[in-house]
This record gives C-alpha cells, sequence and structure tokens, in this order.
C-alpha cells in the first residue's frame, strides 16, 4: 500500500473533477486525481459530445432533404449510419487531448487510474494507494438510470453509454423516455432515416415551458418523430431486432432497438461515503449552498451533487469550490443564473424563472414580453422562422428568459449574463447588435418591453409635441 498526502483529492474526472483539478493545480496546490474509467467523464465520452455530434450529422441529413425551397435540389440523403457514427468517435478523439492524463499531469496533477472510495474522513483508497488529504472534491457523476420496468433486463437495450457503438442503423428505434436526451436521441435519428417512436410516461419535456416545449414537439412530429405522451411502458420484450414495449394501458409497440433514456442516477456506490461522514438525499450526496457536505472537508460538485445536471453547472460548481478550498473566500450557488439548452431543431433553452414559476413567486408584479422569431430577417432568410422568446420581467429586470427556436441555446447566454450582472431590460434594448443575425432577437424582446411604455403613452406624446414647438 502506497500512501500518498495531499492538499487536494478530487474523486472524477470529468466535467467538474478536470476543472477542480486544472484550476487548483494551477495556482499552485498539490492535486491527486482519481479516475476509475475513461477520462473527460460522461460528457466527453457518453453524453455531450457524442450527442451533438450525432445531431450534427442528422442535420446535414435533414438539410439535403430540404434543399429544394432554397433553390438547391433536394435529395434522399444516403445515410451511412456507420460513418456518422464514425464521425461521432472521430470527434471524441479530437477533444479528447484536452481532457488527457498527459494534459494534467502537465499541470503537475498525480492522476491515479483508480476507482477511489473513502477509508476515513480524510482518507481515500485507490487500489494500491491511500490518499490523504486537506480537501477532498467528489465529482463521480451519475449514470443511466435503467428502471425496473418487467422485461428490461432480459432484453438487449441501448443506453446513452452504448448507443455510440451501434454499426448498424435502427430500423425502427423505440425510446423510453421524453426528456433531453430521448428527444435530441430521437430526432436524431429520424433525420438518419429510422422510423422512431418516444413513449413517455407523462408530458415530453415535461421541465419546460408547456408553450415553447409545444413547439419543439409539433416540429418533431412533423418531422415523423411519434410521440406518445402519457404513455408509461410497462413491460419489454423480445430480442435483438424484434422487441416489444407494453403501455400500462395494453397498447404494444414494435422496433428493432431500444433506447432507455429515463433519468440519471448518482454514481455513490463504491464510495463508502459513509466511512467520511457525507450525507446523501435521493438524487445524491447532500450539500449546502457552498457545495460542502456534512464532512466538511469535503465537497460535492456536478452531477452527483443532486441538483441541474449539465457540464456548464459542474464547471461553475468546480470554480466556487477552487475559490473556497484554495483561497478560504465564501461562495454560494447562484441557481438563478444557471441555463440549460436541449439541442433539438428547433433548440430550446432556459435560465432563472419560467413563466409559472415568475408568475408564482411575483404575481400580478410579473410582466411577460414575447417576441416570435417570425419577425426576425435572418430567420425569414434562413427559414427558420418557427420560434419565440419570452422574457419574464419583474420592475425592469428580467428574472427569466425560455427560447425556443433556432440557436437558441447562443441566444441564451445574453440572458445568462443579464441575469448574474443584475442587467436591467433598458441595457439590453440599448445594446447594438449586428444586422441581420438572429441575435437581435435578444434586443427586439427588450424593445417590446418598452413600445406600450414609449409608443402608447400620451405623456411621451404631449412632451414630444412641446418639444418639438420650442425646436429651432
Ligand atoms: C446523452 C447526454 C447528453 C448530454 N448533453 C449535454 C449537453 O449538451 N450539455 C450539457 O451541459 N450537459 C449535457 N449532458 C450532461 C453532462 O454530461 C453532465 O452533466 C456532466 O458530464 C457532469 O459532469 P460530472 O463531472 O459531474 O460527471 P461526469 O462527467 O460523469 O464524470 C464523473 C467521472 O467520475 C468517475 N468516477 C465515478 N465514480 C468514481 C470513483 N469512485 N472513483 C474514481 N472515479 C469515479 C467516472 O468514471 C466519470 O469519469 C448530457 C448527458 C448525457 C447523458
Ligand atoms: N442538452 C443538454 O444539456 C442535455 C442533453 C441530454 C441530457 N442532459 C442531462 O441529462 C439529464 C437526463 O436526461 P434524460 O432525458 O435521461 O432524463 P429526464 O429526467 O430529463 O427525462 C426522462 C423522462 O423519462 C420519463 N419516464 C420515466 N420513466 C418512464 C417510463 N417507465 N415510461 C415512459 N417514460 C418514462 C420521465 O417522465 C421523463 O420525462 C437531463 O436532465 C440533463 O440534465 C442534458
Amino acid at each position: 500500500m502506497q500512501r500518498l498526502k495531499t492538499d487536494l483529492l478530487v474523486i472524477g474526472a470529468g466535467s467538474g473533477g478536470l476543472s477542480v483539478a486544472a484550476g487548483a493545480a494551477q495556482m499552485g496546490a498539490d492535486v491527486v486525481l482519481l479516475e476509475r474509467g475513461e477520462m473527460g467523464g460522461d460528457c466527453l465520452n457518453y453524453g455531450c459530445v457524442p450527442s451533438k455530434a450525432l445531431i450534427a450529422s442528422a442535420g446535414r441529413a435533414h438539410g439535403m432533404a430540404g434543399a429544394g425551397p432554397f433553390g438547391v435540389a433536394s435529395v434522399a440523403p444516403q445515410v451511412d449510419y456507420a460513418a456518422a457514427q464514425a464521425h461521432v468517435a472521430e470527434t471524441i478523439s479530437r477533444i479528447a487531448p484536452m481532457d488527457s492524463q498527459e494534459r494534467f499531469e502537465g499541470f503537475g496533477v498525480r492522476v491515479i487510474r483508480e476507482h477511489g472510495r473513502f477509508i476515513s474522513k480524510t482518507e481515500v483508497q485507490a487500489g494500491e494507494h491511500v490518499v490523504t488529504a486537506r480537501r477532498i472534491v467528489v465529482a463521480a457523476g451519475s449514470s443511466p438510470f435503467v428502471p425496473p420496468i418487467p422485461g428490461l433486463s432480459e432484453v438487449p437495450f441501448l443506453t446513452n453509454e452504448t448507443l455510440w457503438q451501434l454499426r448498424e442503423r435502427p430500423a425502427h428505434l423505440l425510446v423510453i423516455g421524453g426528456g433531453p436526451i430521448g428527444l435530441e436521441m430521437a430526432q436524431a435519428h429520424r433525420r438518419l432515416g429510422c422510423e422512431v417512436t418516444v413513449i413517455e410516461a407523462e408530458r415530453a419535456l415535461g421541465r419546460e415551458d408547456p408553450e415553447l416545449a409545444a413547439i419543439v414537439l409539433e416540429d418533431l412530429r412533423a418531422e415523423g418523430v411519434t410521440i406518445l405522451e402519457e404513455t408509461q411502458a410497462a413491460a419489454v420484450r423480445g430480442r435483438d431486432g424484434a422487441l416489444e414495449v407494453e403501455t400500462v394501458g395494453g397498447r404494444v409497440l414494435r422496433g428493432t432497438h431500444l433506447l432507455v433514456a429515463v433519468g440519471r442516477r448518482a454514481n455513490l456506490d463504491g464510495l463508502d461515503l459513509e466511512k467520511a461522514g457525507i450525507d446523501t438525499t435521493r438524487s445524491g450526496i447532500a450539500v449546502d449552498e457552498g457545495l460542502r457536505t456534512s464532512n466538511r472537508r469535503v465537497y460535492a460538485i456536478g452531477d452527483i451533487a443532486g441538483g441541474a445536471q449539465f457540464t456548464h453547472v459542474a464547471g461553475y460548481h468546480a470554480g466556487l469550490v477552487v475559490r473556497n478550498a484554495l483561497f478560504g473566500l465564501p461562495v454560494r450557488v447562484k441557481p438563478q443564473i444557471l441555463p440549460r439548452a436541449t439541442y433539438t431543431a428547433p433548440e430550446l433553452a432556459q435560465v432563472g424563472l419560467t413563466e409559472a414559476e415568475a408568475r408564482a413567486k411575483y404575481g400580478d408584479r410579473l410582466e411577460v414580453v414575447r417576441f416570435p422569431y417570425q419577425h426576425n430577417d435572418r430567420a425569414i432568410a434562413l427559414r427558420q422562422t418557427t420560434g419565440l422568446l419570452k422574457v419574464m420581467v419583474v420592475k425592469g429586470r428580467p428574472v427569466g428568459a425560455s427560447i425556443a427556436g433556432a440557436q437558441a441555446g447562443e441566444l441564451i447566454g445574453t440572458w445568462a449574463l443579464a441575469l448574474s450582472a443584475g442587467l436591467r431590460m433598458s441595457d439590453l434594448a440599448g445594446m447594438v447588435v449586428p444586422y441581420p443575425t438572429i441575435g437581435e432577437l435578444n434586443k427586439r424582446v427588450a424593445g417590446t418591453y418598452f413600445s406600450p411604455r414609449l409608443f402608447e403613452n400620451e405623456t411621451v406624446k404631449r412632451i414630444v409635441r412641446l418639444v418639438q414647438r420650442w425646436l429651432p
């Protein structure tokens, strides 16, 4: 057994753990990083990166099939699914050096490729090593939740961990779960030429503003994705290439492949958290608003901390923990400034409160301003006029923004800045944005907040008339 002492021990080399390790080591701390699987974690190997790469292939195919209105002959795309998956693999391998063991060792991080488990409040065992650390960061992430649906364990099914190994195109992909994973992959596969049926127990994209989710779902359905809502999968049977999902209502859906995307489960197993006095909740490790666990020397960040599960959230957590662990500065997570985006086409993005949440919190003080994509010149040129921006405003300041439409994931960044910097609607309305861009939508929706105040206001009109009389 080899004993090591360090300032900071990080468990998990995914989005959160890598950011902590890189930041802390480059600022002079002695850092040990444990990783039992692939460097880069879920996002690089099984999540964000492969899914967005496959979505890019699907977008190309869709563009070819829909080129006619632009004056370019539409063609039925000849999809080579294995080649699309090769594009996915190449994308991962092009990004992988950023997350590699070599790069992190270059920062001075000691990387140990072992599973870590607590053996006391300050010690973690990893293979032949026992690491004692002043501070420990648990960034062990999450895994696909596999629900206890009768028959599921007896049939071959895919998750976000295995989908990328598939080389033959599914003739008919059944997807259980209509959340972001289910719908991003459903649309991508439909565009790559598969039949796709999504089976969703409640409402698809159920966490999102229903008005905006409906815009996305309508387009997916128009592309031929079958989305069954309020339809719970009750049993699964069959074999490779011939699978059946029976719903609670007794309906039987048949397909060739099955993707299970019903949420995530925190990777708590095998960490022996009780040996370190670390409490858990149903969704992960219990943390306070500064991401500290019930063991004050240990932090939990990213997916395992049980909150919003996104790479940028894990990165944000990492920045807070580095500040607190290295400099002792007080930190506090601000959930209201964390954006999210679902990369269907059209995209769906949110930051801060949805309309319903804002209404519940602010009642009559809430004003909701709206602007449709159909009045954006660039969207018209691109034939991407399906979409809507909604901004929730209280006393001249945005408290939330919801966007469905092309590039919603890009547009939401401006509102994330507005919320984190406490900007006013006048700041957004006053910015100058290049014409013609989709980004103009952000300025226009802010302008909509002021239009009735300026254009339907008798006092303004009287002042203008008065000033005009006196001007030379
Ligand atoms: C299909 C899919 C698409 C997604 N798309 C997006 C997206 O577009 N945008 C976005 O922001 N987010 C997306 N996400 C979510 C994003 O991937 C996660 O939120 C992010 O990876 C969480 O980072 P993390 O550091 O908490 O965990 P992870 O990245 O999962 O890293 C945890 C690491 O810890 C390791 N580990 C676990 N236990 C131990 C142990 N005991 N000892 C040693 N090592 C251990 C694991 O092997 C893993 O490498 C997607 C997720 C999925 C599944
Ligand atoms: N673009 C992105 O940023 C992105 C993309 C993919 C995933 N993610 C992250 O990964 C997380 C997990 O995504 P997800 O889509 O797996 O989970 P989710 O929890 O968002 O959605 C799962 C859906 O499955 C449904 N469901 C559960 N059991 C069912 C059953 N028996 N039959 C039918 N439907 C059932 C639920 O009602 C829910 O709508 C997301 O919340 C997000 O944090 C992010």
